[in-house]
């Protein structure tokens, strides 16, 4: 096992917070982020005069440093509370605490489904009045893997296929993937990202459940069988 996979692993954690717990979290950062996102937007669109740009840059500095008195050092990692309710809260796109992400509000069904109507504002713009092409793969990935996930075979990707077949206005979207066949540890997820006038982007994702998954897996499995 190399170092990387090892502090790769270190960042899957089982913190034991209660449901209420994470809820409270949830309840507090969930509206930061959102006021975060809407700065984002804002500062992409403002039209203010220039001391108001400079005053408001001291304001996000003096945000900023509020928020940092006291912050994790690295990524948030995944982590699981008590009962098991599972929190990717850095994610890039769909983390509750990542103001990057759009957000997704991913739903899944155990069979291997997952969907979502998002929103997309100017800030991932590409060509323009059009999503920028990354960001397509970008929430194709997750909704993919996210498919994955919730029909038992989770892995990470290995390889995404995109087909772009027409452009992909900013607004309002919707996304949808599905498990298509399992093949050992290999699962081949398809999907799709639409608009108002169809089908935008077309997706296939080969999803690779790690070797140090594997192992870890096996590990449980041999204590729990002796
Ligand atoms: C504490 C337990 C936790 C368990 C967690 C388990 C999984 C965690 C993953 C995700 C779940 C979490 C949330 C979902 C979140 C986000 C969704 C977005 C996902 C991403 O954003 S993720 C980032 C981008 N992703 C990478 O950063 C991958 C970098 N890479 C690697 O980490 C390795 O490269 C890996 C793992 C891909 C393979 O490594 P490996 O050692 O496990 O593979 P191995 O050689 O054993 O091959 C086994 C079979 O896969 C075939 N194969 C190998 N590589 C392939 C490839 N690239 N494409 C197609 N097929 C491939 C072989 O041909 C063989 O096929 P066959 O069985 O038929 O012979």
């Amino acid at each position: 096992m190399t170092e990387s996979t090892s502090d790769q692993q270190l960042l899957y954690v089982n913190d034991q917070l209660s449901d209420e717990e994470i809820q409270r979290e949830a309840d507090l950062y969930g509206p930061l982020t959102d006021s975060v996102r809407g700065l984002i937007a804002a500062t992409l669109q403002t039209e203010v005069g220039e001391s108001d740009v400079r005053r408001a840059r001291a304001l996000i500095g003096e945000a900023a440093s509020l928020l940092r008195a006291k912050a994790i050092p690295g990524p948030y990692g995944v982590r699981w509370g008590a009962s098991g309710r599972k929190r990717g809260w850095g994610n890039a796109a769909d983390g509750l605490r990542n103001a990057v992400a759009p957000p997704l509000n991913i739903r899944t069904d155990p069979d291997g489904r997952a969907r979502t109507d998002f929103h997309l504002g100017p800030q991932y713009e590409g060509p323009a009045g059009l999503v920028h092409g990354g960001v397509s793969a970008l929430i194709l990935d997750q909704v993919l893997g996210d498919a994955a996930v919730a029909g038992g075979t989770p892995g990470m990707t290995g390889t995404l296929t995109l087909r772009y077949r027409r452009p992909t206005p900013l607004g309002d979207l919707y996304a949808e993937a599905r498990v298509d066949r399992v093949e050992g540890v290999k699962t081949i997820v398809v999907g799709h990202i639409s608009g108002s006038d169809g089908i935008c982007v077309e997706a296939e994702g080969v999803f690779i459940l790690p070797r140090w998954a594997r192992e870890a897996i096996a590990e449980q499995n041999a204590s729990t069988a002796g």
